[in-house]
């Protein structure tokens, strides 16, 4: 791998942009790569849980920009296309993730954040979708998913102005879960991955195609949906270990059976 590196410290996986000269700029070579590295950590079942970061100052600064001048109408569709399919994926997995913002997220790199489950962010990082200053605007799915993490008026306000905004305020207005100090990012991130690798594995799919997938449908087919996966749940190994351990005052072991 050439602008990723991944590193397996079970039950995490992690997933780290590697392009720092270039503030770890989306390329063609990056979505490719990130396919493999994520699918690496889906198919090993020992990886519960999957964080993706940047390596140096910033998570990403956006897709890379000086390939722009190389692409016509149809390539840049295509390239668009790419990202945003990977964004899809990460998205549609089974496994949680968890973005671990470092510093800048812009751009292509807050739509990657954006399609992890969770934001961890640094108090120093910056984020935004200034795509507008280039005469664009997001192309990797930003313009969908920001307005379902923070509603429309805020999600136009930041990508009609392109302005860049703290991870404070980004908490603030729901863009990230939690901020911590740059000193403690790895730490809190890990503690909060390991949080969600003892949880019962079917149960996390099953919240996740029903928060994913239920959001774009009727109400009534998004109810079924929760009702139906309850026959799923509860023919689990794991929903008889977890009522078990409640009456036998203990803590439950779950094995994703
Ligand atoms: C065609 C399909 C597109 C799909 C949808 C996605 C679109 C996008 O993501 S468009 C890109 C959106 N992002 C941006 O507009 C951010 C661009 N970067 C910046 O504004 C700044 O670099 C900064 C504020 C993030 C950081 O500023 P600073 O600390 O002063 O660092 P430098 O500007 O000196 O950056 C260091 C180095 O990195 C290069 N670089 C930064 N961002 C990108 C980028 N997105 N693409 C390519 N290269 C990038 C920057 O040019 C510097 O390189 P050198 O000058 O060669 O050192």
């Amino acid at each position: 791998m050439e602008t990723i590196v991944i590193k397996k410290e079970t039950p995490i996986g992690w997933i780290y942009l590697n392009r720092p000269d270039r503030l770890n700029a989306i390329n063609q070579q990056m979505i490719k790569e990130l396919r493999q590295g994520i699918d690496e950590m889906v198919y090993d079942s020992d990886i519960k849980v999957i964080i993706i970061t940047g390596n140096g100052k910033a998570f990403s600064a956006g897709a890379d920009i000086s390939r722009f001048k190389e692409l016509n109408g149809y390539t840049a569709w295509q390239f668009a296309k790419s990202g945003r399919e990977l964004m899809d994926y990460i998205e549609n997995i089974s496994k949680p993730t968890i973005a671990m913002v470092n510093g800048y997220a812009l751009g292509g790199g807050l739509e990657l954040a954006m399609a992890c489950d969770i934001r961890i962010a640094a108090e120093e990082a910056q984020l935004g979708l200034p795509e507008i200053n280039l005469g664009i605007y997001p192309g990797f799915g930003g313009t969908q998913r920001l307005v379902r993490l923070i509603g429309k008026g805020k999600a136009l306000e930041l990508m009609l102005t392109g302005d860049r905004i703290s991870a404070k305020e980004a908490e603030k207005i729901g863009l990230v879960n939690k901020v911590v100090p740059l000193s403690n990012l790895e730490q809190e991130t890990r503690n909060f991955a390991l949080k969600l690798a003892e949880k019962p594995p079917i149960s996390i799919a099953l919240i996740k195609l029903l928060v994913n997938q239920g959001i774009d449908l009727p109400i009534l087919a998004g109810l079924n949906m929760e009702s139906l996966g309850w026959g799923v749940v509860f023919s689990t190994e794991d929903e008889k270990e977890g009522v078990s351990a409640f009456l036998e005052k203990r803590k439950a072991q779950f094995k994703g059976k």
